[in-house]
């Protein structure tokens, strides 16, 4: 009898924020210790709403505070796991808009400001490559659409 064996991928459940300048320039994050950049965020703990865990993860990694009503949110997103092959983050997205500085604290290494028509060559995570830098873009043309 052939054996069956069901390897769903694990699921990390993250809420994560495509931050934007009014100027269009994104804002990607990278943590100490990985080699790729990513969305500011992190894991959804027990109890928590996502946007409530964004708002926690944005105030311990970049030090600001928006409020709640500030986030739009961008639905639900599922990619690869950035560090770990056998897993997949499902991540609640947000677009948050805003200007004030950022402060890299707690695990992030460096911040980047990706610009509009600018290509840095960086190596993104798969949620960020595939999912957010395509929405990103789809929100810089209907924003240009509305001037
Ligand atoms: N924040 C964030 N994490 C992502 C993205 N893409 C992606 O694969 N991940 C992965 O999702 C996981 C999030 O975990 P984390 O370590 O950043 O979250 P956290 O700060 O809440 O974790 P911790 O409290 O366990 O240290 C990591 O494995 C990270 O590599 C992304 O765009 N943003």
């Amino acid at each position: 009898m052939s054996e069956h064996t069901n390897q769903a991928a694990r699921r990390i459940r993250i809420a994560a924020a495509l931050i934007m300048r009014s100027d269009g320039a994104t804002l990607l994050v990278r943590k100490k210790g990985t080699d790729c950049f990513m969305q500011a965020g992190g894991k959804i703990d027990a109890g928590e709403q996502p946007l409530q865990a964004l708002a926690r993860e944005l105030c311990e990694e970049l030090s600001i505070q928006p409020t709640l009503a500030e986030f739009q949110t961008l639905g639900r997103h599922t990619a690869p796991a950035a560090h770990e092959p056998e897993a997949v983050v499902c991540a609640d997205l947000f677009l948050l808009r805003a200007d004030q500085a950022v402060a890299p604290a707690s695990e992030i290494e460096e911040c980047i400001w990706l610009e509009p028509g600018k290509h840095i060559a960086i190596a993104m995570a798969p949620l960020t490559q595939d999912i957010v830098i395509p929405l990103w873009r789809h929100i810089l043309k209907q924003d240009a659409e509305k001037q």
